[in-house]
């Protein structure tokens, strides 16, 4: 099977490489990120990783990888920030308490699709004022849910996380090898 990356995201085709999946290509999905009223986290990331899934034209023989990230506080959903103020926001909100990172995956062929949802629980440490203006100098907040990135600068910031960091950057790599292997990719 050729194994279509649906993703834009560099870091999930570096997640991949990491478990020495090369996908044969990338094709990324253009579609309308907005949740539903009052739609739950999970079911947004499922909803979304396999409306991105769908989105894709396979030929036979093809198998498409489709994931969406979303940063939750409770019922809230953070995606990513429009700009630096938003960031902040988003950052004050998530200061000194615990959240979860949810990654909806999708797997598609022509024939059958499997979709599931990963957790992660990420702590953050209480953010001083200097941090704040620091981090967001950095822009690292940049096209990442929640606004920040734990492979960067704001590991700093999580003094613990509960569950698969990989999740957290982009792509659950225990589960998706697990996806994969059931579609005959390894
Ligand atoms: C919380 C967090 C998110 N992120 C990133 C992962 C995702 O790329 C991004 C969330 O956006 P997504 O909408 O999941 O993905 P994307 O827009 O980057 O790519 P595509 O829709 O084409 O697949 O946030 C990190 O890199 N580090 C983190 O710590």
């Amino acid at each position: 099977m050729r194994l279509i990356l649906g993703s834009a995201s560099p870091r999930r085709l570096d997640l991949l490489a990491q478990i020495s999946i090369a996908p044969a290509e990338v094709r990324p999905a253009d579609i309308d990120e907005t949740p539903l009223k009052d739609e739950a986290p999970r079911a947004y990331v499922r909803r979304l990783a396999v409306a991105k899934a769908e989105a894709i034209t396979l030929q036979d023989g093809e198998v498409v990888l489709c994931a969406d990230t979303t940063v939750a506080l409770g019922r809230r959903i953070m995606e990513k920030p429009r700009d630096r103020a938003e960031a902040e926001k988003f950052l004050s909100l998530l200061s000194g308490r615990r959240h979860q990172v949810i990654t909806g995956v999708a797997v598609r062929s022509n024939d059958r699709q499997i979709h599931r949802a990963v957790m992660t629980r990420v702590s953050f440490k209480r953010i001083s004022e200097s941090e704040m203006t620091a981090y967001l100098d950095s822009d690292e907040w940049q096209g990442k849910a929640g606004g920040y990135g734990i492979q960067g600068r704001a590991a700093a910031l999580i003094p613990a996380i509960n569950g698969s960091y990989s999740n957290v950057v982009g792509l659950p790599l225990a589960e998706t090898a697990a996806m994969l292997s059931g579609f005959g990719i390894r």
